[in-house]
């Protein structure tokens, strides 16, 4: 199996960022740039990181699709291999980001991690049970690589999809670990378990006073 691990690099100071992908590229199978990190310091910081691992630019792109294809053409001079978009752009827009990305491997948010059936009610949805394995099955029927999910919804998101797309899991918290705001978690073994291919794991890691160690402990209960 290869390494399921993300490191989710987020930090507005670009010494940082760098600093971590240094430190976790050995230990991960993917650095992670996200909206943080891009929006202080941009493409110049998305090529380092990429000198030193496969990057996965979380973007979120959201957007009509012509905008999103610009832009996902834009991230893929950048030679990352992962980009997110929101499958809530509905099917064009993915199959847009696609189209102009053929060699980056689009993942389809389904539901963020932070929100839960309250929170869906509020902005007029489904719950989240049911629009998780209606968005990822959306996002792959239109040409996405993989989704975005927590680790409560992989079971159902693999019936709806199969065992061949990428399913990428953040909320994972170490046992014991501060949930931080993230609504729906699990623990790395348990996300894996469900059927996940890979895990993201932001500040359980990057918090540590040594964040390869922790990566590394992370890792051992795979
Ligand atoms: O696309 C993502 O990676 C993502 C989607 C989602 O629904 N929830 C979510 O937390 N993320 C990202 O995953 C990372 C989680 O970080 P930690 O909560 O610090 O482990 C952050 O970089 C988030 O932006």
């Amino acid at each position: 199996m290869s390494n399921p691990l993300i490191a989710a690099l987020d930090s507005a100071d670009a010494d940082q960022v760098v600093a971590w992908a240094d430190q976790l590229a050995p230990e991960c199978g993917h650095l992670k740039v996200g909206l943080q990190a891009f929006t202080a310091s941009g493409p110049s910081l998305a090529r380092a990181v990429v000198e030193r691992g496969p990057v996965f630019l979380d973007l979120k792109l959201h957007d009509i699709p012509n905008t999103v294809a610009g832009a996902a053409a834009a991230v893929a001079d950048l030679g990352v291999a992962m980009l997110t978009v929101h499958a809530s752009g509905g099917p064009q827009m993915i199959a847009a980001a696609v189209k102009a990305a053929p060699d980056v491997a689009i993942l389809a948010v389904t539901v963020l991690t932070s929100l839960d059936d309250d929170d869906m009610v509020a902005v007029g949805m489904r719950p989240v049970d049911e629009q998780v394995p209606r968005l990822a099955k959306l996002a792959i029927d239109a040409g996405a690589a993989g989704i975005v999910c927590a680790p409560s919804e992989v079971e159902a998101v693999r019936a709806a999809i199969g065992v061949d797309p990428l399913v990428v899991v953040p909320g994972i918290r170490p046992v014991g670990a501060a949930t931080d705001d993230q609504a729906r978690v699990a623990t790395p073994a348990e996300a894996l378990a469900a059927g996940a291919s890979h895990l993201v794991v932001g500040r359980p890691i990057t918090r540590a006073t040594d964040p390869a160690a922790a990566a590394r402990e992370i890792a051992a209960t795979l």
